[in-house]
């Protein structure tokens, strides 16, 4: 047994944003000037000294390293980047204060661009990526970690510091520009490592018992590196790591607890426990246990003398936990010999603070539901049944049960019709006339070749946002709501006449965010008012709740596409949001597969679709920016996943008659991965992220023999920079090269809601010159 054992309960992390977004605001209010550096690092204090005090409050030990110190003023690969000192080259005049430099990374300044960011494993939040080349310095620098441990301290907590781990950092790095062909960052690991053991031995200086070090990369196989090689890397680093003393002597170090979080790493398991840490998490929500190691006593023999924190409790829905079937699963490995902790699937930073803050929510909904306290309660329920025996936790698993049975049979939750209706769909549902045949009917639409277009939003501004929240609030009544969108649609149309666009859009001023937007049309979905969920940096989402089975009451955008298309000549695009992308930013139910509740979005959708037709709308692009997120970490999970992704977005769009132009959109270029997928979708075009990578994508789209429509962005729409016309001719031109041109359409990489005016006016001004200068040759 360890020497100070973990407490039966922990959790791997906490939101950090704040019950009320106190961060967010406090952050925005430093980087506006209004507030001052120590005002900002008070505010942050003050939240984490709540968030302790509030895990101690619902059941975690304060002794022991159970709290982990999950605090990030930004984003914690950042938080390891600087901890690390591993400021890239490109940075060396942004010199300042530590959060100065931390916030130049994040953000940007005028002469440096920001880290670029990038979704961290299978979620929706973001993180800086690392650049590092063979030159980027390595040094420890544990302040921030020892500034919150000394003050859980002086609160009379022992906390647990928590820092993205060696290898996860390394493979979530990109090679810095100035590196050498074939350069990757994890060629750095062993001197990466030494930098870890002196921040390790830095924190048993100021008394940590327990350092947590997170090594999600192992349940990964969409990295650089296959999962057995990433095993290998960690066996190396925590080699090294664990060598030092737990016992105080130099070289000292804490305990390490190791999580793998985010997938499966039964396969990795038993290795993990032989490693010389005190403690290892497995994810047993994504993930299972070894079962063969297990009833051998290889798992137990491997973990002797290292804690399993079993993550039963699952960090990325609200739903209550099944406490009995966790239970179980605690009782398999205890009865196995393995000392067991029980805790999270993964940090609950993807999880609102408190269902106890939803007063507008159907009580009977609520009842089903725990945020990120009701699920640390529940860890300390079933820590106390570990520690205590079933018995003495029988009455909670008795109102679970209760509770699961009620959800199960409440009205709304199974629909017969509707369900019927899914069962009904067959694969002629899902197949749209041959590709050629669509060609042929869509001829009438007019296209040109380099036909030029957007995503769909335009910008949202600050008037916009005003009228909407009048109108929720009451203040405008729907007659002057309507009128004013009307007003601000007939303005986008007019706007994109006269810059000369091809095919238009209405812009989308009516919607509040492309996932909330139909979910709060939708029957089948609720919304919170406070479950925010950090998104990146200071941004949040507050993601819908689908909790039972999905129909259409009524059209949803067919008033504001019609009425476009009312006031011109050209094609207006219909703009809906697939069911990938809806299930993906919302928190979806988890009491059936996940395709059986995208073929119930999708038929909604499939409705929609032919409601636009009806109304004369000709060209209807349904978007899918998340079908590359939701692609399983686990490969062999993957092609079940491309399944009934394709399926349902097939499902939505396979009514279309062949003269309706059907578009879909994705944003992000890693694309080589999903091409058979996108091909798959059966699109007849497809507009896609290209700008920042410069066009990487035309490559495999080449190779591919790819034969559909095809806009790769020209215009990267993340910043207010306005590409000129020969920036934008030059990327149509290395398109034009692998595409042919009666395919290739021409776009920016994403919506311009969070653009400016001016700069959307000019950028797209400049992107209908590019694209006349290429089709005239010049
Ligand atoms: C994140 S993808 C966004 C697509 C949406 N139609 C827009 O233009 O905003
Ligand atoms: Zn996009």
């Amino acid at each position: 047994m360890t020497a100070a054992p973990l407490p039966h309960a922990t959790i791997l992390g906490y939101p950090r944003i704040g019950r009320r977004r106190e961060l967010k605001r406090a952050v925005e209010s430093f980087w506006a000037g209004r507030i001052t550096e120590a005002q900002l690092i008070e505010t942050a204090s003050e939240l984490r000294a709540a968030t302790r005090a509030r895990l101690v409050e619902l059941g975690l030990p304060a002794a022991g390293g159970a709290v982990p110190e999950s605090f990030s003023f930004y984003d914690q690969v950042l938080d390891a980047t600087l901890a690390l000192s591993a400021i890239p080259e490109r940075f060396a005049g942004a010199t300042g204060s530590d959060l100065g430099t931390y916030f130049t990374l994040a953000r940007g300044d005028e002469q440096h661009q920001p880290l670029e960011m990038t979704k961290w494993f299978d979620t929706n939040y973001h993180y800086s990526v690392p650049e590092i080349d063979e030159r980027t310095p390595f040094a420890a620098n544990p302040a921030q970690l020892l500034t919150q441990l000394a003050e859980a301290a002086e609160a009379g907590i022992e906390s647990r510091p928590v820092l993205v781990g060696p290898v996860t950092y390394l493979l979530l790095a990109k090679a810095a520009d100035g590196a050498a062909d074939g350069f990757d960052p994890v060629d750095r690991l062993d001197e990466v490592t030494a930098v870890y053991a002196e921040i390790l031995s830095a924190l048993a200086a100021a008394g940590a018992t327990w350092v947590q070090l997170d090594e999600p990369a192992l349940v990964s196989d969409s990295l650089r590196t296959s999962r057995e090689d990433t095993l290998a890397l960690v066996e190396r680093a925590y080699a090294v790591l664990g060598a030092a003393s737990t016992a105080g002597e130099a070289p000292a170090r804490p305990q390490i607890l190791i999580t793998a979080p985010y997938g499966d790493s039964s396969r990795a398991l038993a290795r993990l426990g032989a490693l010389p840490v005190e403690a290892v998490q497995a994810d047993l929500v994504r993930g299972t246990l070894p079962a063969a190691a297990l009833a051998d006593g290889s798992l137990a023999r491997a973990f002797a003398g290292t804690q399993l924190v079993a993550g039963v409790v699952d960090g990325r829905n609200i739903w209550r936990t099944d406490l009995r079937a966790a239970f179980a699963t605690l009782t398999t490995l205890a009865e196995a010999g393995v000392e067991t902790v029980v805790g999270t699937s993964n940090s609950l930073q993807h999880v609102p603070h408190d269902v106890a803050d939803e007063q507008k929510l159907d009580a009977r909904l609520k009842s089903w539901l725990a945020f990120a306290d009701q699920k640390v309660a529940q860890v300390a329920v079933l820590a106390r049944g570990l520690a205590e025996g079933a018995a003495s936790i029988e009455e909670d698993l008795a109102e679970v049960d209760r509770v699961l049975a009620d959800r199960a049979a409440a009205p709304g939750v199974r629909i017969d019709d509707i369900r019927s209706q899914v069962a009904a769909a067959g694969d002629a549902d899902r197949n749209r006339a041959s590709e050629e045949d669509r060609r042929e009917a869509q001829r009438g639409l007019g296209i040109p070749q380099l036909a030029t277009t957007t995503i769909g939003s335009f910008p949202q501004t600050g008037e916009i946002r005003k009228a909407r929240s009048a109108f929720v609030k009451g203040e405008i009544d729907e007659q002057a709501y309507e009128g004013f969108l009307e007003a601000e649609i007939e303005r986008v149309i007019r706007l994109q006449e006269e810059i000369g666009l091809d095919v238009l859009v209405h812009g989308e001023a009516e919607r509040n965010d492309m996932v909330q937007y139909f979910a709060e049309l939708l029957d089948g979905f609720a919304v919170t008012e406070h479950g925010w969920v950090q998104s990146y940096g200071s941004r949040a989402t507050r993601p819908s709740i689908l909790w039972g089975d999905v129909s259409r009451p009524a059209p949803m955008t067919v008033r504001w596409s019609a009425f476009a298309q009312s006031l011109t000549e050209r094609p207006v695009k219909g703009m809906l949001t697939g069911p990938v992308t809806i299930l993906a930013w919302s928190f979806v139910r988890d009491d059936q597969p996940l395709g059986d509740t995208a073929s119930q979005v999708a038929l909604a959708l499939r409705g929609e679709i032919a409601d636009l037709v009806d109304a004369g709308i000709t060209i209807v692009q349904v978007d899918e920016p998340a079908l590359r997120e939701l692609l399983p970490l686990d490969r062999e999970r993957q092609a079940a996943y491309l399944d009934w992704s394709v399926g349902s977005f097939r499902l939505a769009t396979g009514g279309a008659a062949p003269e309706v132009q059907i578009h879909t959109h994705l944003c992000y270029s890693e694309f080589g991965e999903i091409i058979d997928a996108v091909d798959g979708l059966d699109a007849d075009v497809t507009s896609i992220e290209a700008a920042r990578s410069r066009m990487d994508v035309v490559e495999p789209l080449g190779n591919h023999g790819y034969s559909r429509g095809i806009g790769p962005g020209v215009y990267d729409i993340h910043s207010p920079r306005v590409p000129g016309v020969d920036e934008q001719t030059e990327l149509i031109r290395i398109a034009a090269a692998r595409i042919p041109g009666e395919q290739l359409w021409v776009n920016p990489d994403c919506g311009l809601k969070t653009r400016g005016y001016d700069e959307t006016v000019a950028s797209l001004t400049n992107l209908v010159l590019a694209a006349k200068a290429v089709r005239a040759g010049a």
